[in-house]
């Protein structure tokens, strides 16, 4: 079995909901398929209790678009796929278009390792109505999940105050693509490394790893385990300690270590993997520097989070780094980001202008923001980002420095003395790339900015400040006078 990223599986065009595919098959049946969507992709809280999260999983939308094709394996799965009703799912005429069906989107995207912020589009994507259906699910499926990982990382590498975090959650990822989704995301995150070899290998991260309790078993003594792992990794050796008791692990290793030294070689770390972590620790690096053997660093692991890595920080752990798996590849506590994809605008074809739509809803925390939006980011002199507004162009008032909140049209932000930039950047145009994707390290190296540059408040984990998101005037405008348009009409249906 060959296994690839999530963009390049032989068929990516089915990877998808079949709802996406019937409505489909519906606008090419009523002659929609041209007129023309524009969508956003945005989450309305930002995960982990958090106040922010970090961009993830753009890097692969080109590919995506580039590659959405309906091979003819894939024509001769659909055409047997029946109707629970009776009958062929799908018509003859509309597996032709299929056949021939090529994504005619533009897409702009926030880049990759990028903060973004409740409400505001991570992703738009404008073209044929019946291409922007076909795209949803697939694009959810990529940006959702490694943003959400993204910023699980981004929190873990926070509390780990710089010390290096190595992702070794593949072994409880959801599936092969998940742990590679993971590996990826949480490198751009923060993460040092990954456990994951085939993450290396197609992403070029670096990979790390230990020995795992069954080597030591294997052997007829500890000590046998850890001269026989001196021997054979002697330039990557990182001892693991807690087999049997730390207590007489330190005693092996530091033999070893000792060893390692007259043969010219260095015992690189040791791992305790149960136990108290912080007591551990502390009586690892008593121990050590005892022994001259202060190079040697302490790496720790078992069920880590943010909160945990926090916890050993202030009670003193003398800890270098720290491998985390479970509650990083799972998001613990929050398995998904809920980022949605929603229609903003529509045009009866592409040479019309845009007509901004709304979705109400009896919550009003569902209403959706209409418009062909963008985002505009000021930031103050020190280069820290004071607010986001979203702006239509089409609809912006001239009064360029107020945000209206999103839920609260009565609060404002002033902006005025901040520096604007444009948040998002085009990465397909009409199906084709438009640019090359950031290299991960760049996305990478965005996001270590990027955090350095969020306001202490808004960043920490217990009741976070809430970053300002909101509307340009105009678009303030446009809003609250098509929900009255639009409640005026309901009333009417
Ligand atoms: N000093 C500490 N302060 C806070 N949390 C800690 C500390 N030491 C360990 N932990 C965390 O407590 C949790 C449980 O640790 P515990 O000591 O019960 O592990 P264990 O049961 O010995 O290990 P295992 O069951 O995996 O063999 C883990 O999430 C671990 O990371
Ligand atoms: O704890 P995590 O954050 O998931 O990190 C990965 C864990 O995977 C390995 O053990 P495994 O879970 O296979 O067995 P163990 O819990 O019995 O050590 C390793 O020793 C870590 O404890
Ligand atoms: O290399 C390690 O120590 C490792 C890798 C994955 C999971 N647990 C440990």
């Amino acid at each position: 079995m060959a296994l690839t990223d999530a963009t390049r599986p032989t068929d990516v065009a089915l990877n998808t909901d079949l709802y996406e595919l019937t409505m489909a098959q519906g606008f090419w049946e009523s002659g929609l398929a041209d007129a023309e969507g524009c969508f956003n992709v945005f989450f309305r809280d930002a995960p982990f209790g958090g106040g922010y999260a970090v961009a993830c999983g753009m890097g692969q939308i080109a590919d995506l678009v580039e590659n959405f094709v309906f091979e003819d394996d894939a024509i001769e799965y659909l055409a047997g796929v029946q109707a629970p009703g009776g009958g062929p799912m799908f018509k003859e005429g509309f597996l032709r278009y299929l056949r021939d069906f090529r994504m005619r989107v533009s897409v702009w995207a926030v880049p990759e390792g990028e903060l973004v912020f409740p409400r505001e589009p991570m992703v738009r994507v404008e073209g044929p109505l019946i291409d922007c259906q076909l795209l949803e699910t697939a694009l959810l499926n990529l940006v959702n999940f490694q943003t959400l990982v993204a910023t699980k990382t981004a929190r873990v590498v926070h509390a780990a105050e710089g010390h290096p975090v190595s992702d070794f959650g593949l072994r409880r990822a959801q599936g092969p693509d998940g742990g590679l989704a993971v590996a990826r995301a949480s490198y751009i995150g923060g993460a040092s490394s990954t456990s994951n070899v085939l993450a290396g290998k197609i992403y070029g991260i670096p990979v790390f790893g230990t020995h795992a309790h069954s080597w030591v078993m294997a052997f007829p003594t500890e000590l046998d385990a850890f001269r026989a792992f001196a021997r054979t990794s002697p330039k990557n050796c990182v001892l693991l300690l807690d087999t049997y008791d730390v207590h007489q692990g330190i005693r092996n290793a530091i033999t070893v270590a000792k060893e390692m030294e007259q043969a010219g070689e260095r015992l690189a770390a040791i791992r305790i993997d149960s136990g108290d972590l912080a007591k551990l620790s502390k009586e690892t690096r008593a121990a050590f520097d005892e022994a001259g053997l202060d190079y040697v660093k302490i790496s720790v692991s078992n069920d880590l989070d943010e909160y945990t890595i926090q916890s050993l920080f202030a009670q003193g752990a003398p800890i270098d780094s720290f491998g985390v798996g479970t509650k990083l590849a799972t998001c613990d506590p929050q398995p998904s980001l809920g980022g949605v994809y929603k229609l903003s605008a529509t045009r009866a074809t592409p040479d019309d202008p845009w007509d901004p739509v709304i979705k109400l809803s009896e919550m009003a925390y569902k209403r959706t923001i209409p418009g062909v939006q963008h985002i505009r980011r000021y930031y103050d002199e020190a280069g820290c980002p004071m607010g986001d507004m979203i702006v239509d162009d089409s609809a912006a008032g001239d009064d360029d420095a107020t945000i209206v909140d999103v839920l609260d049209e009565l609060t404002t932000y002033d902006v005025s003395g901040g520096t604007p930039r444009e948040l998002m950047e085009q990465l397909v145009e009409k199906g084709a790339r438009t640019k090359e994707p950031d290299t991960i390290e760049q996305a990478k190296s965005r996001c270590r900015e990027a955090l350095m540059h969020l306001d202490p408040s808004v960043r920490r984990f217990l009741n976070p400040q809430i970053y300002p998101v909101g509307l340009e005037r105009g678009l303030a405008r446009l809003r609250s006078d098509l929900a009255r348009a639009e409640l005026r009409d309901s009333g009417r249906r």
